[in-house]
């Protein structure tokens, strides 16, 4: 098991979002978390990132409370990136070079996400220029050059094209049949959580809840 939750319960104000008794989430799969807006999707998915502490209950990694530990396995691609204004070529380096990695590998490694991602015409482009498809690709980008071990997506295809969709579907898939890692994404596309994940969790108002009848 990758990410253990039990008895959790998160509040915004007095307003209870998540009251998850227990969820699993099983290592080296696709576990996709599905559910109709404002579910608690992505408040579900900061906590297990680490980017929201102020819960009860426990979350754990690896059997571990989430703490800083997880920041060099995991990776958490928004659904609105917040890219550098810098190029392309330098947002997708950056997580190789705060690892140390040497020029020459770093070129290699950025060179081929952005052949695989099929936006080598963006390499020169400025972060915050880009458009809200575009982010998400080089976002997305950005996370799989350091090969985590933990992905975690927010609706990845969210402002995606057909083509483009299918390409990063791919990718996806690749990326965890390769280096099996755990991959966590939120979609509200039920046939790509079909085509995607080895795994559903349904959440509604906060709760887990079944897959009967969703498919
Ligand atoms: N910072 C915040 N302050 C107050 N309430 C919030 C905050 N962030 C989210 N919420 C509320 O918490 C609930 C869950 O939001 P969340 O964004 O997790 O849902 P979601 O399932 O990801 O939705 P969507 O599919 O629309 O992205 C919603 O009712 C939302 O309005």
């Amino acid at each position: 098991m990758d990410i253990q939750i039990n008895n959790l319960k998160k509040y915004y104000k007095d307003k209870l979002v998540l009251d998850i008794d227990n969820l699993q989430i099983k290592k080296r799969i696709i576990t996709g978390i599905i559910g109709p807006n404002g579910a608690g999707k992505s408040t579900l998915l900061n906590i297990i990132a680490g980017m929201d502490k102020d819960f009860k209950g426990s979350v754990l990694y690896k059997g571990k409370s989430i703490d800083k530990n997880i920041y060099k396995d995991m990776t958490l691609v928004l659904q609105r990136p917040n890219l550098f204004k810098r190029s392309v070529y330098e947002n997708i380096e950056y997580p190789l070079k705060i690892r140390s990695i040497s020029k020459g590998e770093r070129k290699v490694k950025v060179e081929n996400i952005l052949k695989r991602l099929d936006i080598l015409d963006l390499k020169d482009k400025k972060g915050h220029l880009l458009s809200g498809g575009e982010s998400q690709k080089v976002s997305l980008g950005r996370a799989l050059v350091f090969t985590p071990k933990l992905l975690l997506l927010d609706e990845p295809t969210s402002n995606i094209d057909t083509n483009s969709t299918n390409l990063i579907e791919r990718e996806i898939l690749n990326y965890n049949k390769i280096n099996k890692s755990t991959v966590i994404i939120i979609t509200h596309d039920l046939k790509q959580a079909k085509r995607l994940c080895d795994e559903i969790v349904c959440i509604e108002r906060g709760k887990v809840g079944g897959i009967d009848g969703v498919f």
